[in-house]
């Protein structure tokens, strides 16, 4: 991976108010007509790395995921940010945009067809009403977002059976606990945002994985986007 550009001047989480989503005078990097942006959010264990896999045989997405990203990273050697997103993860707070921007977009750069067409499932991200803002205007608009809803016990239950074996740094009840707020205070205002424009695909998560995947499948038939044979 590239090395990413350094944030300048790293906004603090907490202090940072939450800027309203409105495109700026920049044009987004990437080109709507070319390259088409997924996002697939819902809180931490509902499924969407799960949900991903079956989108990424059947849709041809190239799946991007925010938090192994910045996972990747963190493990990097010489990355002066390790340390920084090793903490962030750990407590469940948001790591600053700079950074999982920069990421995601070397990432789109480095897995775009020499024609500058893609197809990315971009999973966990936005998770922060700046974050979407920034990416939106940027580096691209998103055609949709599927929002796998999940009550809190059950994605409790399921994050410490993974848990068990994932080696996760926030795979614990205390992390959890912080994960969920974080997703309910700052990452839900971004699902209700996009709901406001008509351009989220909800669905239970609660249910097998084929069950779940068949409602997404349905959802994503009714904002027009097809399986790819
Ligand atoms: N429908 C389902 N029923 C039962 N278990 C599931 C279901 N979907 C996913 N799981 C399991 O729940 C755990 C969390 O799933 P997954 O990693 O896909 O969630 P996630 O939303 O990507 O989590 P995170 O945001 O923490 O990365 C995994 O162990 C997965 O196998
Ligand atoms: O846009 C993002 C996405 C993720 N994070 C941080 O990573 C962890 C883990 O993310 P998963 O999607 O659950 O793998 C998340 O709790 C955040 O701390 C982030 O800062 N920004």
């Amino acid at each position: 991976m590239s090395a990413i550009i350094p944030p300048t001047g790293l906004p603090d989480p907490i202090l940072q108010p939450d800027p309203p989503l409105t495109s700026s005078n920049t044009s987004p990097v990437f080109d709507p007509e070319k390259v088409t942006v997924v996002y697939i959010l819902g809180g931490p264990g509902s499924g969407k790395g799960t949900q991903s896999a079956h989108l990424v045989q059947d849709y041809g997405f190239v799946h991007l995921s925010a938090g192994d990203l910045l996972r990747a990273e963190q493990d990097r050697s010489g990355s002066k940010y390790g340390q920084l997103i090793k903490d962030y993860i750990k407590d469940g707070q948001i790591v600053p945009m700079e950074v999982t921007v920069k990421l995601l977009e070397n990432a789109m750069h480095a897995k775009m067809s020499n024609d500058g067409i893609g197809r990315f499932l971009i999973d966990g991200f936005p998770r922060k009403m700046d974050q979407a803002a920034f990416f939106e205007s940027s580096v691209c608009h998103s055609r949709c977002t599927i929002f796998l809803d999940c009550p809190e016990d059950v994605m409790k239950e399921r994050l410490l059976n993974r848990g068990k074996t994932s080696g996760r740094s926030d795979d614990n009840e205390e992390s959890i606990k912080k994960r969920f707020r974080t997703f309910v205070e700052t990452s839900m205002p971004v699902v209700e945002y996009f709901e406001k424009e008509g351009r989220v695909v909800k669905v239970s998560a609660v249910g097998t994985e084929q069950e779940v995947y068949e409602h997404v499948v349905e959802g994503l038939a009714a904002q027009g986007i097809a399986p790819q044979k």
